[in-house]
């Protein structure tokens, strides 16, 4: 694939703050990049903290989806979201669960800061009391626990049924003592790395040291659909893929990421416009019946000049842009692109 040239690319951005529902992450907005390409509308949404060599990744991504006419895309069908819960009071749960239309999955953010392993039970008995026995609940904890604390937190969170713990610990070697701990005292929580796997220098280190039961993937770290569903068959793991709390645009991207995966598939955190207060497209990919479908967006054009980011800010991500364009450039050589 030819890269499109900066000028080329820079003229076909448009740079949008989107606010969110719901404190997420430790942001109230998300900004994010959304580019007209030949083949298709794309998004580039690094969190902003991330260094360019990360961010170039997610580049990598976006032209993939926009420019690359070699991609495989699936238009028809359906793919099944989880709702994504984040670290709420119980008294929030109602309004959280009503816009995730009929998801049989949660994923419930735990262990975040400031909080206690008491708010983390309540969370989770009250999405199990409101979801019913059926439904597949898990945990994301991004890291929090120290190996001693998991092991604590998830004796206690058995008890609810869970279908998986992701990233309960930072690095891939507490998870491997985690698991250990875990079997040991005949606690039955499967283990997902995502940090682990998207952070990683190399991602199939998870798999080779045996510190994950499931992988967490997301398409725009991980350069793209063709790249994340190579690491996916590498690792030989069964794999969710996510967002990354992208607009709809980047949700639409995961989909493509899904479709290229073998079945059986866990339910996708593609659910996450739901947690967004205004999107860039007339109908945002919002699960209904647990599902989104895998049509192409339909872009708002006046949603991007409503959602248009303050100059300075359009300044900062161009010159981002401009950096990691440079990155992929200089390595074309060997990576194509
Ligand atoms: O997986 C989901 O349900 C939603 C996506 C999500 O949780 C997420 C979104 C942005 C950044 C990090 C994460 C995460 O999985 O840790
Ligand atoms: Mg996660």
């Amino acid at each position: 694939m030819q890269l499109p040239d900066l000028d080329e690319l820079l003229a076909r951005t448009h740079i949008v703050t989107l606010p969110l529902v719901t404190r997420f992450r430790g942001v109230d907005a998300r900004e994010a990049a959304i580019i007209r390409g030949t083949q298709a509308w794309s998004e580039f949404s690094p969190f902003l903290e991330y260094e360019d060599a990360e961010a170039a990744n997610w580049l990598r991504a976006a032209l993939e989806f926009g420019f690359d006419a070699s991609l495989p895309r699936r238009s028809d069908g359906e793919v099944w979201v989880n709702a994504t819960v984040p670290a709420v009071e119980t008294s929030k749960l109602d309004s959280v669960l009503a816009r995730f239309d009929g998801c049989r999955t949660a994923k419930i953010k735990v262990a975040e800061r400031g909080q206690a392993l008491a708010d983390d039970v309540a969370r989770v008995r009250g999405v199990r009391e409101r979801l019913g026995s059926d439904a597949r609940l898990r945990v994301d904890a991004n890291g929090g626990w120290s190996v001693d604390e998991a092991v604590q937190a998830l004796r206690v969170l058995a008890r609810f049924d869970l279908e998986y713990a992701e990233q309960p610990c930072s690095t891939a070697a507490e998870l491997v003592q985690l698991r250990r701990r875990l079997v040991a005292e005949g606690i039955a929580v499967p283990i997902a790395a995502d940090e682990s796997i998207r952070k990683a220098e190399d991602p199939l280190e998870v798999a080779r040291l045996g510190a994950a039961d499931v992988i967490v993937v997301k398409m725009q770290p991980l350069g793209g659909v063709r790249r994340a569903a190579e690491i996916v068959r590498a690792t030989g793991l069964p794999a969710t893929v996510s967002s990354a709390l992208d607009s709809s645009v980047g949700i639409a991207m995961g989909a493509q990421l899904v479709a290229a995966l073998p079945e059986p598939r866990h339910d996708a955190g593609l659910g996450t416009a739901s947690l967004l207060a205004d999107d860039v497209v007339a109908e945002p990919l919002r699960p209904r019946a647990g599902r989104i479908p895998l049509t192409p967006v339909a872009i708002d054009e006046a949603a991007l000049e409503r959602l248009a980011s303050p100059s300075v800010r359009q300044d900062w991500w161009r010159a981002r842009i401009s950096r990691c364009h440079a990155l992929l450039t200089a390595s074309a050589g060997r990576n194509g692109y």
